[in-house]
């Protein structure tokens, strides 16, 4: 990519339980290693660009009867440099996540499991709990209608 100075992309596909989620995750942190700036730094985009994946997968991932962490949607992921090589930057769009299984699941499948970490979690009162309940459902009728207009 310096040598060039032209954009690259990585296709990562595969069946489910291939390997992709894992896979891009270990491509993220070598780029971010070889593209990361020194030490001591505050909170650096690279630092942000790894720490999204567990927000993103408690969002669209659930247990499938192929996978216990299967991604129900797809992601693109882009990451800048600058000049000298060092990230600069980064945006995350996700594309069709699973909506079904928002309200219908089988077993031994699961939903989302930014659900069961909720209840797993134990300290928060039923009025919070209602509130993020309630968000988690704006935000999933907010996907759905996103995709619905697109
Ligand atoms: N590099 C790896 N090292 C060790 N285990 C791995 C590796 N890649 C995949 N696995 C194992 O395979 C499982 C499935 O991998 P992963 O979630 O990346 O698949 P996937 O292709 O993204 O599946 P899906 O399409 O369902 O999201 C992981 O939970 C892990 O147990």
């Amino acid at each position: 990519m310096m040598n060039e100075a032209r954009s690259q992309s990585i296709l990562v596909s595969g069946e489910s339980g291939a390997g992709k989620t894992e896979t891009t995750k270990l491509i993220m942190q070598y780029l971010t290693y070889v593209g990361g700036r020194a030490a001591g730094d505050d909170r650096t985009v690279e630092q942000q660009v790894l720490e999204s994946n567990p927000l993103l997968e408690a969002f669209g991932n659930a247990r499938t009867v192929w996978n216990d962490n299967s991604s129900r949607f797809g992601k693109f992921v882009e990451i800048q440099f600058d000049a000298n090589g060092r990230i600069s930057g980064a945006a995350i769009r996700t594309y069709l996540l699973e909506r079904s299984r928002v309200v219908q699941i089988t077993d031994p499948e699961r939903n989302y499991h930014c659900f069961y970490q909720l209840c797993a979690s134990g300290k928060v009162s039923y009025s919070v709990l209602a509130i993020i309940l309630y968000d988690f459902c704006a935000y999933y009728a907010w996907v759905l209608g996103v995709h619905q207009s697109s």
